[in-house]
């Protein structure tokens, strides 16, 4: 697993559009290095965010929309609409602006799929492991990049500290009584997460600072499942100065005056 690359933006407004210009040029690249690629999106504030400031970049259609596998990295288990859904979020602000393929769209199906919970965890463990090819070496593909947003206690996806969800290695489980609303969830494994060749944590705001600290120390992912957020090939932290004010300096590259 690769360590960690700090990268401090001036505020949560620079960090999205920030964050926005380096997915752009990272897909862009992708798809001319290997003819498509593919994409895990986050919810959360910030992880929205960055998809709008893509949906209105000027470099927006130098992504071949038609050849990228969009994933999710978790999802709340509520109706296909629901606007508290991170897949709404996700078509209202990027993916209904954009030529998307429908098929390359993996959604996690809730509970108007007629599945429980795990029944749609299954369906999308299945999902990735058909998706999955020889040089990935596992049950999902190697992402190119996969996004995160992280909570204030440290979770990542709907991973939570303490919670079975962290204990299970297979492809996507089943959340329940997560401690951030709503309480049933499908979120994808750790293991499957620190396949991906490239993880982004994407943080913004002081209540992040202290789960920013020990994501990045040697803090134990049953706490603090950021700390296991590592990307095979890379892994970036993204923050705003007030996400990274508690950790050492030396740490951090502001690259916003
Ligand atoms: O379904 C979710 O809620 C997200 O996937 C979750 O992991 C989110 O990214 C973090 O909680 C950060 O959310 P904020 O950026 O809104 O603080």
């Amino acid at each position: 697993m690769s360590v960690p690359t700090v990268i401090i933006h001036r505020d949560a407004d620079v960090l999205a559009k920030a964050v926005a210009a380096r997915l752009i040029t990272r897909l862009v690249d992708d798809q001319a290095a290997k003819g498509s690629a593919s994409l895990v999106l986050t919810g959360g504030t910030v992880g929205i965010a960055t998809l709008a400031e893509i949906s209105a970049s000027p470099a927006r259609d130098a992504v071949d929309w038609r050849n990228l596998d969009i994933w999710w990295g978790d999802e709340r288990f509520l109706p296909s609409g629901d606007s508290e859904r991170n897949e709404t979020g996700a078509r209202k602000a990027l993916l209904d602006n954009v030529d998307v393929d429908p098929a390359r769209v993996h959604v996690m199906r809730g509970p108007d799929s007629g599945m429980t919970a795990e029944e749609s965890a299954e369906a999308y463990a299945e999902e990735l492991r058909r998706a999955s090819r020889p040089e990935d070496h596992g049950p999902a593909p190697s992402f190119d990049v996969l996004m995160l947003g992280m909570g204030p206690d440290g979770h990542v996806a709907s991973l939570f500290p303490g919670m079975p969800a962290l204990y299970d290695t297979r492809p996507a489980v089943a959340v329940h009584g997560s401690p951030k609303p709503p309480p049933t969830r499908i979120t994808l494994s750790l293991p499957v997460i620190q396949g991906a060749r490239e993880v982004w944590v994407i943080a913004a705001g002081e209540e992040k600072s202290a789960a920013v600290r020990l994501a990045l120390s040697e803090s134990g992912t049953m706490q603090v499942p950021a700390a296991g957020a590592r990307g095979r090939q890379r892994t970036l932290f993204l923050l705003d100065r007030a996400a990274a004010s508690k950790i050492p300096a030396s740490l951090g590259r502001i690259s916003s005056p």
